[in-house]
């Protein structure tokens, strides 16, 4: 596995007045080129500090951060970003923000044609067509989640950082998108980093699954998932192994979650 991000010995205090919030602990972790990688772990152990670090928006306190083996320093303009917050442009319809990126220059400067075919195409991929016209506040909140995600994807970055995309949706809902997630990533080659609290759906996704620990966060466990693929989120609960990977990364949670959540 070609390394596209390595954190080595990472270290992250905040301090909040005359608080010092330790947020991660000396984390060594690497994410695969193509890999799907899921991060699950208390609340507040740190994941979205991990994403953070990762899109280039924060800087580690100490230790080092790698991008394609290089260091990151400032932004990094290779990955998409899909925060915990909705924020999609109210004042604009579907399909222009889906279209945002597009219009932001560096490698996504494409032609009038190749633009308005790859945003057609995104649209249609994330089942929003016929929809285009609409304004945020005319969507579901599954519809939210995929403008969202076709927006992500339209410049087609190497690297997708999504944190707890579906978090808040109902049960069938989240089926279908993580679904849809996984007809759109399977296949491309693409490195996807997942944060959530749900490890079926950590496991359902994803070829490898770390668990961390909570506040300060450190990497407690990591499970590589050998369930095959094209996978169906719908029946892969009920494959052979399912139940043990579940059984081995739960009792790796379980400890933390009853003594370190703020949930
Ligand atoms: N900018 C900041 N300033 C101060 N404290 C912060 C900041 N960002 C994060 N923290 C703190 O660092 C800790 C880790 O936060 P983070 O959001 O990374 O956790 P998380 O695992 O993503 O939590 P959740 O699962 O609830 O979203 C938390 O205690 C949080 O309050």
């Amino acid at each position: 596995m070609t390394p596209i991000l390595e954190f080595h010995d990472i270290s992250k205090v905040f301090f909040k007045g005359s608080q010092q919030i330790h947020a991660l602990s000396q984390v060594t972790a690497e994410v695969g080129d193509g890999e799907l990688l899921a991060i699950v772990g208390p609340s507040g152990c740190g994941k979205s500090t991990l994403l953070n670090l990762a899109a280039g928006l924060m800087k580690p306190g100490t230790g080092r951060l790698l991008y394609r083996g290089h260091p990151l320093t400032g932004v990094n303009t290779e990955v998409a970003y899909i925060t915990q917050k909705d924020n999609l442009l109210p004042w604009r319809t579907v399909e222009d923000n889906i279209a945002l990126p597009l219009g932001l220059g560096g490698r996504a400067r494409l032609g009038k044609h190749e633009r308005r075919e790859r945003l057609a195409r995104q649209i249609e991929l994330v089942g929003l067509s016929g929809f285009e016209k609409h304004y945020p506040s005319e969507l579901s909140g599954g519809m939210r989640k995929r403008a969202q995600l076709a927006r992500s994807l339209v410049y087609e970055p190497d690297v997708l950082l999504m944190d707890e995309p579906f978090g808040a949706l109902d049960a069938q809902l989240k089926l279908v998108l993580q679904a849809e997630l996984l007809r759109t990533w399977e296949g491309t080659g693409k490195t996807l980093v997942f944060v959530t609290h749900d490890l079926t759906e950590a496991i359902s996704l994803a070829d490898r699954v770390i668990v961390m620990s909570s506040r300060p966060g450190r990497i407690k466990a990591v499970e590589r998932i050998e369930l095959p693929r094209p996978r169906d989120p719908f029946t892969i609960r009920f494959e052979p192994g399912f139940g043990e990977y579940f059984d081995r990364l739960w009792s790796a949670l379980r400890e933390d979650i009853h003594q370190g959540s703020e949930a």
